[in-house]
């Protein structure tokens, strides 16, 4: 009989994190990082040890011991500390002192961890592209959809499928206004305040309301999913900023509640020439359908694979809990892997040179249902006008309710729901009503989820 020994393994090194940014998701990854530090030493194989960070202001109090770690003024300093293997961008912007430093990180062979949806949404691929020269790894699991694993999910769970489209809920701030707002007739800017003190929004907010936000982390998903290049231009962005409070209440007694959808789809238009359909807007859906049921900051993300079938991704969209749980998951990630070499082509699935670049789909031949509210002049005949044009442009009229009494500022609300009809003939009925005395503001038209 041989007896062999097995020598044990050296221990390996602590993975060693620059940590630029300590707001929301910043002390959050701090807190994380130090209350489950020995699981996450367990699970990544070695201990995460945090070297450095940086912020605006050194001596704010964030509720958190910074004495252990090193400071840096200038966050693009951060990348070149040679005590640092992995900087984690958690500040903000697409481009500024975040971009600077991203590149700096990347340049410096060092691995780069970002939540910042904006900055890869407009430089994704030239980062990605960068970080494939220098063999490091880039990863951006927190930016679209928070604490959702909804990028591994994709890259990794639905690998094998061919995906036919994803959809569904990307902005926790507009999910928690629109559904505060239904729950409780509260005022919009009441509740974006509230959203804001509970750190879901973005340092300016008119990204939040205005989809922009949400558009960004459509098309990282897109890119994704589609084997696509980034296309954030194309993304066609509606805000919740129009919704008014009757809007809601009208909504909610056809049965609907209002949500903001992100969605995106492999579209061969009306001539068959394929391309990318991609919107944010604000959509009714109706209350039988999982989205209505998706309260509060939580996002939820629909995956439609030809294997898989469809993929329901939901969970906390915002805050810093969930958020820093998807950064430090991606800290894990790196730790385990990064002496491979093979996480580096990673980023988007494919590596960059492999995506293509597909044009943009128009929205004209899509054929649903639509909510069109309009406020218009109390005075007799303006029925007739709005209906006179839905009849010229083909739209047949499925119900049609006028507010007995005037909603806002003296203009009475008509709200009409539409039989199937293309998206075209809703923005031509919009057209022939154009500069109409009778509309006291421009129509709001809103798509009805279908299935
Ligand atoms: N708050 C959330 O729920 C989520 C945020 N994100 C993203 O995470 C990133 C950080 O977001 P939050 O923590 O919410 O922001 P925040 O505003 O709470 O914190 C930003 C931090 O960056 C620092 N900072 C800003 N400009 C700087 C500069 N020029 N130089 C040095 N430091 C600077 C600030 O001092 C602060 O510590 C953003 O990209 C955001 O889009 C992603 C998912 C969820
Ligand atoms: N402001 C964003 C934060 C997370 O990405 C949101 O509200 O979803
Ligand atoms: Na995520």
């Amino acid at each position: 009989m041989v007896e062999t020994t097995q020598a044990a393994s050296p221990a390996k090194q602590p993975l060693r994190i620059a940590l630029a940014g300590l707001g929301t998701v910043g002390v959050g990854v701090i807190k994380l990082i130090e209350a489950n530090a020995g699981l996450i030493a367990r699970r990544a194989g070695r201990p995460i040890m945090i070297t450095a960070v940086s912020a605006r202001s050194r001596g704010r109090d964030r509720g958190i011991d910074l004495a252990s770690y090193a400071w840096e003024d200038d966050m693009t300093a951060l990348a070149a500390r040679p005590d640092v293997d992995v900087v984690v961008e958690l500040v903000g912007g697409s481009d500024g002192p975040a971009l600077v430093l991203a590149r700096n990180a990347i340049a410096q062979g060092k691995a780069l961890i970002t939540a910042n949806k904006a900055m890869i949404a407009h430089h994704g691929m030239a980062l990605a592209q960068a970080a494939e020269q220098k063999g490091v790894a880039i990863r951006f699991e927190a930016a679209v959809a928070g604490g959702i694993p909804v990028i591994k999910g994709l890259r990794e769970g639905a690998a094998a499928n061919r995906v036919e489209r994803i959809f569904g809920i990307l902005n926790g701030t507009c999910n928690y206004i629109l559904s505060t707002m239904e729950d409780t007739g509260r005022d919009f800017a009441e509740v974006l305040a509230e959203a804001q003190a509970k750190g879901y929004a973005e340092a300016d907010p008119t990204f939040d309301i205005e989809g922009i936000d949400a558009a960004h982390k459509l098309s990282i998903l897109s890119a994704i999913a589609f084997g696509a290049k980034i296309d954030f231009a194309s993304v066609d962005t509606q805000g919740i900023s129009r919704i008014l409070a009757a809007d809601i209440a009208q909504a909610d007694a056809l049965g609907y509640c209002i949500r903001l959808i992100g969605t995106a789809e492999a579209d061969a238009g009306p001539d068959g020439t394929p391309g990318l359909f991609q919107r944010v807007a604000p959509h009714l859906v109706p209350v039988d359908n999982l989205l209505a049921h998706v309260d509060g900051p939580t996002n939820a993300v629909v995956v439609e694979g030809n294997f898989s079938g469809r993929l329901l991704f939901q969970g906390a969209g915002a805050g810093d809990g969930p958020t820093a749980s998807a950064v430090v998951a991606d800290i894990i990630d790196i730790a385990r892997g990064m002496d491979t070499g093979f996480e580096a082509d990673m980023a988007f699935s494919i590596p960059v040179d492999g995506l293509e670049a597909m044009a943009p789909a128009p929205s004209g031949h899509r054929i649903g249902r639509s909510y069109i509210r309009f406020l218009v002049a109390d005075r007799p005949g303006v029925l007739a006008e709005i209906t006179a044009a839905m009849r010229d442009a083909g739209v047949s009229i499925e119900s049609l309710i006028q507010k007995g009494q005037a909603t806002q500022g003296g203009a009475v609300l008509v709200a009409i729901v539409t039989h199937e009809v293309a998206e075209a003939a809703v923005t031509e009925a919009l057209r022939l009503l154009d500069g109409s005395p009778s509309l006291v503001a421009q129509p709001l038209v809103m798509q009805i989820l279908g299935n």
